[in-house]
């Protein structure tokens, strides 16, 4: 028996030898390449590529998740040593922002922490960070109208999407409820946890829900406070030494946000990608069909639409477009110049690999 597993402990050892050697070559081959291509190091489409790849050839026992990490570091590794880049994003550490960078991009970034979603976009457009990572969209709680409404202003493009399960918890200094007297969070977390509030929290009269900049400084908040609680990540209550008094709290189990990363650098196609736009057309009967119509005449899938008021005039809208396909695919480019034709207003956001 301990013989057993001596040898089984000796192969593994061997293993981890030439796992060593090949991961190494790996990062040498990653700095060749740094050295031959021009641009940017991070290439969403080639890592997209990857994954897809990985996960057809990946039979177990490891599960698709559990390569998909294990590789986003060893890609993290091997792109940092072409070059660290930094990624802004809304912080302080332990936000679902915090968590949305390490998932697409591994520990070894620069991850810079921003104090709004409007600094994210400073710290990119001023070159300060190469990419930025923002909201966009709650499954229960729909668009961030702040995305939204400065992806319509900003000369920057989208590289890039993720998707996060988004797990709340609820968190204090000590776990007896009774002493609490408000709650710090996000008004986004707030939204997205209001029946178990009213169900839970009905007891406690007079508990105040203050909003808060992110659900990280909500933590941040409630660490300095013996009667406040957060609602925030479990990552928030480790950094900020905070007692866990529920978990998963969030009304809906499915509840999920999906992430944009933004940049300068427009995106090759990847061969699974996904186009966004955001377009104006005037206010006359039919005037929305019209504007749509092309993407049906050259069988391009719509996957999103989403209006927001233009900010310009009263009852004004824009629409924010969501289609599959990249904008060099020959349908969808032809779907693309007939949208500009149509539209008073068209801008293209950018195409890039399906989260
Ligand atoms: C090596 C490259 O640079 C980066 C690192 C990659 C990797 O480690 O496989 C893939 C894409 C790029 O983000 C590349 O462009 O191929």
């Amino acid at each position: 028996m301990i013989e057993d597993l001596k040898h089984l402990r000796n192969k593994i050892d061997a293993i981890d030898d030439e796992l060593l050697e090949l991961i190494n070559t790996r990062a040498q081959l990653a700095q060749e390449v740094g050295r031959q291509k021009s641009g940017a190091v991070y290439r969403p489409e080639r890592e997209s590529q990857i994954f897809t790849r990985l996960q057809q050839h990946n039979h177990g026992p490891l599960s698709q998740i559990q390569i998909q990490q294990l590789f986003t570091e060893i890609i993290s590794a091997c792109r940092a040593l072409e070059d660290p880049f930094t990624v802004a994003y809304l912080g302080p550490e332990g936000t679902f922002s915090e968590e949305a960078v390490n998932k697409r991009f591994g520990k070894a970034v620069n991850a810079l922490p921003s104090r709004s979603i409007d600094e994210v976009f400073r710290q990119v457009e001023s070159g300060t960070a190469n990419f930025g990572v923002i909201p966009v969209e709650n499954s229960t709680e729909g668009a961030v109208g702040r995305t939204m409404d400065l992806l319509l202003q900003t000369p920057l493009l989208i590289c890039g999407e993720l998707e996060l399960a988004i797990h709340q918890c609820l968190m204090a200094k000590q776990v007896d409820l009774s002493k609490i007297r408000k709650i710090y969070s996000h008004p986004q977390s707030f939204a997205q946890c209001h029946s178990w509030l009213i169900e839970n929290l009905h007891h406690l009269q007079g508990i105040e829900c203050i909003n808060a900049a992110s659900n990280a400084d909500a933590a941040r908040l409630a660490a300095n406070d013996e009667h406040a609680a957060a609602i925030a990540s479990k990552k928030a209550a480790e950094v900020f030494g905070l007692m866990l008094c529920a978990c998963n709290i969030q009304d809906n189990s499915n509840n999920t946000t999906r992430f944009l990363i933004i940049g300068s650098q427009a995106v090759a196609p990847s061969g699974r990608d996904k186009t966004s736009l955001v377009m104006a057309t005037s206010n006359r009967p039919g005037a929305v069909h019209e504007l749509l119509a092309p993407l049906a005449r050259h069988q391009v899938s719509m996957t999103r639409l989403e209006s927001r008021p233009s900010r310009a005039n009263l009852w004004d809208y824009v629409f924010f477009v969501d289609i599959e396909g990249h904008q060099q695919d020959e349908n969808v480019a032809l779907a693309l110049q007939s949208l500009r034709h149509n539209a008073t207003f068209f801008k293209l956001l950018g195409s890039y690999p399906l989260a």
